[in-house]
């Protein structure tokens, strides 16, 4: 399935100079959306973990059914202010601005393994301030899962050596 096709490309948005890659044409689609689900789950074949955790809002999108589907929990990370309970939060920088994101104190024990589940790998930093917070609560983070990457912003590197899969690749701007 070709789905790159089923992405929209919205030139100038949130901002001058940036390709926004948007999904809501794969969610319309009642194939795209099944392709996506079911290709993020394959590449979590085999591997042992407890949760799923994802950002606030796409990677509720895609972390949720992928959790349910898996017989796992979902542990929500949200943007700043969101959460009612007591949480623990993050600073970081995104392709096109700023952001902190939080995430409940109790969402899991120390020593449990969690998956990364989002929409979209760009800079790279939502996903490692989402690292620092489940480490810095004592957890590990198993592998990160994405159904888009845009390579030339190098967010992997960012990453380092974490297991990370993207289903679907843009290798420059257009
Ligand atoms: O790799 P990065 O540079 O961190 O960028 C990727 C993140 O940016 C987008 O979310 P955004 O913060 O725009 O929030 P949204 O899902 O609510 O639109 C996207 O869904 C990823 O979470
Ligand atoms: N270019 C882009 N398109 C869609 N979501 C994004 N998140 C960060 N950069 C993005």
């Amino acid at each position: 399935m070709n789905l790159k096709k089923l992405i929209r490309n919205v030139p100038n948005f949130p901002k001058e100079g940036i390709i926004f890659r948007d999904i809501t044409t794969i969610l319309q689609s009642p194939e795209g959306l099944k392709w996506a689900i079911e290709s993020m789950e394959k590449s979590l074949e085999g591997l042992e973990f407890d949760y799923i955790i994802g950002p606030e809002s796409r990677g509720f999108i895609f972390g949720v059914p992928l959790a349910y589907n898996l017989g796992k929990g979902f542990i929500p990370v949200r943007k700043e202010g969101k959460l009612p309970y007591t949480t623990k939060s993050k600073a970081y920088d995104l392709e096109y601005g700023t952001a902190t994101i939080e995430v409940h104190t109790d969402a899991f024990t120390p020593g449990q393994k969690v998956v990364i589940v989002d929409d979209l790998l760009a800079t790279g930093g939502t996903s490692k301030a989402i690292i620092d917070l489940v480490e810095e609560m004592g957890g590990e983070v198993v592998k990160l899962v994405y159904l888009i990457e845009l390579d030339f912003l190098q967010g992997r590197k960012v990453l380092g050596d974490y297991n990370v899969t993207s289903l679907i690749n843009y290798d420059d701007e257009e």
